[in-house]
């Protein structure tokens, strides 16, 4: 028998701690909060920044699969608004338990404290979680091409735009690129961890950014360290960078931020073409 991988693992947590979520709030009581929350913010628009720089989407992280704790983050709310005072483009709040630390309550106190876009990070795997993004007030939704069948990531790619939001789509590898594009992704995250091994290979970014259009957002993820490796990713043709680990355990968020902002800016990015 073949080996369950970290990605299998964790995606059987999330659907288990899913099925209690589901008895306690029915979906159409989700429908009902999602209804009465303001529309969701553009987060093409906010990634795409407008004037050419790359931009910044910063993380609010508490442990990993591949690190264990990271931070203790007791007020999510005061570090979203430090990234965003920083100059991050979106904020981007991971709402899995088991393995992140993170909640869905999370979310709801990120989306009330700041302006930007913020981002629901978790392993949906079924529309009840896109209902309960919105509902929490996400206006952008990560989707794992990894964990999903392509018929079921085209359904909720469409549930996240119907919605209003914008799907974050993520690949490891070219065809999951590919298959992101065929569902109909306007943003693709090229993830330089493995979710199956969770090693980081920066080099996979150059190599799969080439199957995606410029027209399409590309988001380089993981393994960022400081404003030299947002510079790289830059180089490499990315429009955005996600930024996790570096920033929860830097002490210095709001400069962090600003910093690779800076290096998102760097003049000489405008040769590169982006
Ligand atoms: O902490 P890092 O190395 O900066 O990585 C951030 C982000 O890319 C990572 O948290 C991530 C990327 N894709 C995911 C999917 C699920 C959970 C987490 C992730």
């Amino acid at each position: 028998m073949r080996a369950v991988t970290v990605l299998e693992d964790i995606v059987a947590g999330v659907r288990e701690d899913l099925v209690e979520r589901q008895e306690r709030r029915p979906l159409e009581v989700l429908k009902e909060e999602a209804s009465r929350r303001p529309s969701a913010r553009d987060g093409v628009a906010a990634l795409r920044g407008g004037s050419g720089a790359v931009t910044i989407i910063a993380e609010v992280k508490r442990s990993s699969p591949s690190k264990g704790a990271l931070a203790t983050i007791a007020d999510p709310a005061g570090l979203a608004t430090e990234y965003e005072a920083g100059g991050a483009a979106v904020v981007s709040v991971l709402t899995e338990r088991r393995r992140f630390g993170g909640s869905l309550e999370d979310l709801g106190a990120v989306r009330a404290s700041v302006d930007i876009p913020v981002l629901r990070k978790d392993f949906v795997v079924t529309p009840y979680q896109v209902w309960e993004a919105r509902a929490h007030g996400a206006d952008m939704v990560l989707l794992i091409v990894a964990a999903l069948e392509q018929q079921v990531l085209t359904s909720l790619v469409e549930r996240v735009h119907s919605l209003g939001m914008t799907a974050l789509v993520e690949a490891h590898d070219r065809e999951e690129a590919r298959r992101a594009l065929d569902a109909g992704a306007r943003v693709v995250g090229i993830n330089a961890r493995n979710l199956h091994t969770l090693e980081v290979d920066r080099s996979v970014f150059r190599d799969v950014a080439e199957v995606v259009p410029d027209e399409v957002v590309r988001v380089a993820e993981s393994g960022v360290r400081g404003p030299h490796d947002v510079l790289d990713y830059a180089r490499a043709g990315a429009h955005t960078v996600l930024v996790g680990e570096a920033l929860v355990t830097g002490g210095a968020p709001r400069s962090a931020v600003a910093d690779m902002v800076a290096a998102g800016s760097h003049p000489s990015l405008r040769t590169v073409g982006r």
